[in-house]
């Protein structure tokens, strides 16, 4: 069955799929290697081609494997024999001096083996063999009889042929006529802006026509324009740092003429320099459209344009073998239900159902008089009489003052992932990281945000569905979300459950810069990464700050619209979701390490684009500590094994009555939703992160900041003050007068790398100046003035 599935997507997949060697980064760096070297080779071979082809063209019209074993032969090509060989081949025998952009895309080649993509491998093929074949044409054409008598044919065999036929079919002129249109095509299909440009020709040439009679008229205010319009922008370029403008007052400058040339001149006839002030600042920014193309949005997915989401089929339908609830199993439900009421004297009005997945909701209108609460009191007697598990009883139901009983159909429903994906709910929804979780008891799929969660506590029973609750949840995202949108951090102490993922490391992962394992298992790691997490989120906070954007929404709004200048270290933020996998266990095993920086991402990080997952076997309250609990007020728990367990992660029973196998509970601010989790199997989940895994990834998983602060603890003691930093006294003075010793302060303020400013601070400690480590909160200052620091710092320095 396993083959069956994988040999689906196999079969749509592109012809070209890259060669599984490449995926090793020495591989790429070997064959990067080679194709400069033989970019460089041939490039030697065609240049010299042109000084030795003459002497060496007799001996060429042979085999290539006659030429190099036949020993008598010698040629004057710098590149040898070969060397020789190839460029008769390509220049004379094929495109003449068109040739050399093919070495166009050896460089493409060679740059896209390091890393670097200047133009997509199909096109620069695609574009360079046209262009080829367009320029030997045309040379051909031109030079046919300058060459006649040399050596050298500048359009090559290829060209001379082609121009040849021609030039017999439609002539001359129709030759030029038909090489002047390919020319055309070639440049609007190949550059954007071909079309634009030619406009752009047609207008200067009209606008030169008007203004040249009424330049010598104004020729002398003319200059005085120029002056005062320059003094205008410098006075703008002064008021607005924008990234913007910036760009927009550089393309001014180069032509300042131009803008001047226009109404202002006519203005400064009749009007003062102030006037021509203001008519300066319009003008500039009518000019906006004309140079919008530099300020093209920034596209995150560029890097990697060419992913394909995964597609629906890779997911399997659970659901054919599913059978409905017959009409007889609800009858006698509800006769059960009536019944029960009736004899404790209850009436009711009116009973509907609904069927649900895995429950089918009665929902009871009492007659006139009978008291809600009458009813609730009754639930264990309505749940004995019905004697099924399982059995929950709403009342009411919030927002419509009925009453809603619960009961478990007698075969669940499987929702199947492949449906709510292909849902319209879900391909329709606007969320920034949609989950889709599954169906509710009235059939609608179940979708939330969970940006606005902003974090999420899961809860249940070993065997319950905890597991594929998970998968569903990184499922949603990750049929939705782009590499460059989204990455996760993965922690798993017990070492199984989310390995799956970890081939899908250099897409969606985030880890620890010198960490091995993209999966997060070890205790010290997790520690370390949730440090790193904060640290990350702190200089996100500042990144923020810094653009006056309230939330990464707006952040990256900005810099898409190129608002921001990356050179003043801004960068498009991905969001980046937490998963952890048992929680118990890392509580258990590091409480407060592990439990402070949760918290701390859980009360700051919304803003910043960090949500965390955590899940949990034991939902005890030495595990859900009050702190994790006040920070996650969304809540889903799957069946549970007490009433208590059900508090602990609800405030409120209910888990405990669920069915398994994926009957959940959804706690979101006041509400509660029964959902039934779709299920996604695990092969589902291979073919998937298959999928993505064969494709174009980045480099390396995404870096998240370096963490040293369990080293700084124990390296405190050992520190040689004589081999002090550069940046110590200053680093001193720095935390001195802020009061504040952290590690990221430094960092950011001297702009250094993280190590570099852990050794400061671990140097700033032995010297006494700040506390020793305090896990995530910054260290304490010990020398409260300035005179008693440069004390301290003169005895240092003798
Ligand atoms: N949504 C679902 N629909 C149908 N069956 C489900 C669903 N979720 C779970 N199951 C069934 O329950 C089994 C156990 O689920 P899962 O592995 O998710 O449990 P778990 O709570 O993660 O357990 P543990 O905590 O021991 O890892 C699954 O193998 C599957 O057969």
């Amino acid at each position: 069955m396993a083959t069956k599935k994988k040999s689906k997507p196999k079969s749509r997949r592109k012809i070209f799929t890259k060669p599984k060697f490449l995926n090793d980064e020495r591989a790429r760096f070997i064959l990067g290697v080679t194709l400069s070297l033989f970019t460089i080779y041939t490039c030697l071979a065609f240049v010299s081609f042109f000084f030795t082809g003459g002497a060496d063209q007799s001996k060429l019209d042979i085999k290539w494997l006659e030429l190099i074993t036949d020993s008598e032969i010698r040629v004057e090509n710098w590149t040898g024999k070969t060397g020789a060989y190839l460029s008769n081949l390509f220049i004379n025998k094929g495109f003449g001096i068109a040739s050399f952009s093919f070495l166009y895309v050896m460089v493409v080649l060679s740059l896209r083996s390091w890393g670097l993509k200047i133009q997509s491998i199909k096109k620069s093929i695609l574009y360079t063999l046209l262009f080829s074949i367009w320029l030997s044409i045309g040379m051909a054409f031109i030079f046919v009889d300058s060459t006649s008598d040399s050596f050298l044919f500048l359009g090559g065999i290829h060209g001379f042929f082609i121009s040849e036929w021609l030039i017999s079919i439609i002539g001359n002129v129709g030759t030029l006529f038909l090489l002047i249109l390919s020319l055309l095509c070639l440049l609007t299909f190949g550059f954007q802006n071909t079309v634009g440009f030619f406009k752009g020709l047609v207008k200067k040439k009209e606008k030169a026509a008007d203004t040249t009679l009424e330049d010598d008229i104004f020729e002398e205010e003319l200059d005085e324009d120029v002056t005062e319009q320059s003094e205008a922008i410098e006075e703008i370029e002064q008021k607005t740092p924008s990234f913007e403008s910036e760009i927009l007052l550089t393309e001014e400058s180069e032509n300042p003429i131009s803008t001047a040339e226009e109404p202002i001149a006519k203005q400064a006839e009749s009007e003062d320099g102030v006037e021509l002030k203001i008519e300066t600042v319009r003008e500039q920014e009518e000019t906006v459209p004309i140079n919008q193309e530099p300020l093209e949005d920034f596209d995150p997915t560029l890097d990697l344009s060419r992913y394909k989401f995964p597609t629906i089929d890779l997911l399997e339908d659970h659901q054919i073998n599913n059978s409905v609830v017959s009409k007889e199993e609800l009858e006698s439900n509800k006769n059960k239900i009536v019944e029960t009421l009736r004899h404790y004297k209850i009436e009711i009005v009116q009973i509907k159902a609904t069927i649900g997945p895995t429950v089918t909701l009665y929902e009871i209108v009492p007659a006139p008089g009978v008291r809600i609460s009458k009813i609730k009191n009754l639930e264990d007697d309505i749940a004995l009489s019905l004697s099924a598990l399982g059995i929950r009883i709403i009342a009411p139901i919030p927002g419509k003052g009925t009453i809603g009983i619960e009961v478990p159909n007698r075969t669940p429903e499987i929702v199947s992932m492949k449906n709510i994906i292909a849902s319209k709910k879900f391909q329709e929804s606007k969320f920034a990281l949609p989950v889709a979780l599954g169906r509710t008891i009235s059939n609608e799929t179940y979708t939330l945000d969970l940006t606005k969660m902003p974090h999420l506590l899961v809860a249940g029973a070993t065997g319950q569905g905890k597991s594929v609750g998970l998968n569903a949840i990184i499922t949603s995202l990750l049929y939705k979300k782009h590499p460059s949108q989204l990455k996760f951090v993965l922690i798993d102490p017990k070492k199984v459950e989310l390995s799956i993922y970890s081939t899908i490391e250099k897409h969606f992962l985030a880890k620890l810069p010198d960490e091995e394992e993209p999966i997060i298992t070890d205790i010290h790691k997790v520690i370390a990464t949730l440090n790193s997490l904060c640290i990350e989120m702190d200089s996100r906070y500042d990144l923020l700050k810094k653009a006056h954007a309230r939330n990464i929404k707006e952040y990256n709004t900005k810099f898409v619209k190129r608002k921001l200048n990356p050179e003043n270290g801004h960068r498009y933020l991905p969001y980046i979701v937490v998963i952890i996998d048992e929680f118990a266990d890392l509580i258990m095993t590091a409480g407060k390490e592990v439990e402070a920086p949760i918290a701390r991402i859980a009360q700051l990080a919304r803003a910043i684009g960090i949500h965390m997952i955590i899940a949990t076997q034991r939902p005890s309250t030495n595990i859900i500590t009050g702190v994790i609990k006040a920070n996650f007020p969304a809540r889903i728990a799957f069946k549970v094994a007490s009433m208590i367990d059900s508090r602990t992660i609800l405030d409120s029973p209910g888990a405990n009555q669920l069915i398994g196998r994926g009957d959940m509970l959804i706690s979101t601010s006041s509400d509660l939703v029964r959902v039934q989790c779709a299920f996604v199997d695990t092969p589902e989940v291979e073919a998937i992160t298959d999928y993505i895994m064969e494709q174009q990834s980045y480099p390396s998983a995404l870096m998240l900041p370096e963490y040293v602060g369990e080293s700084s603890e124990s390296g405190a003691g050992e520190i040689d003050l004589q081999k002090r930093d550069a940046l110590f006294e200053e680093a001193a003075r720095l935390v001195v007068t802020s009061q504040q010793g952290s590690t990221s302060g430094i960092q950011r303020r001297f702009s250094i790398g993280y190590n570099r400013a852990g050794r400061i601070v671990d140097q700033l400690e032995a010297a006494g100046i700040v506390g020793p480590f305090e896990g995530s909160k910054a260290r304490q200052v010990l020398i409260q003035d300035e005179y008693s620091l440069e004390q301290l710092l003169n005895n240092i320095a003798n």
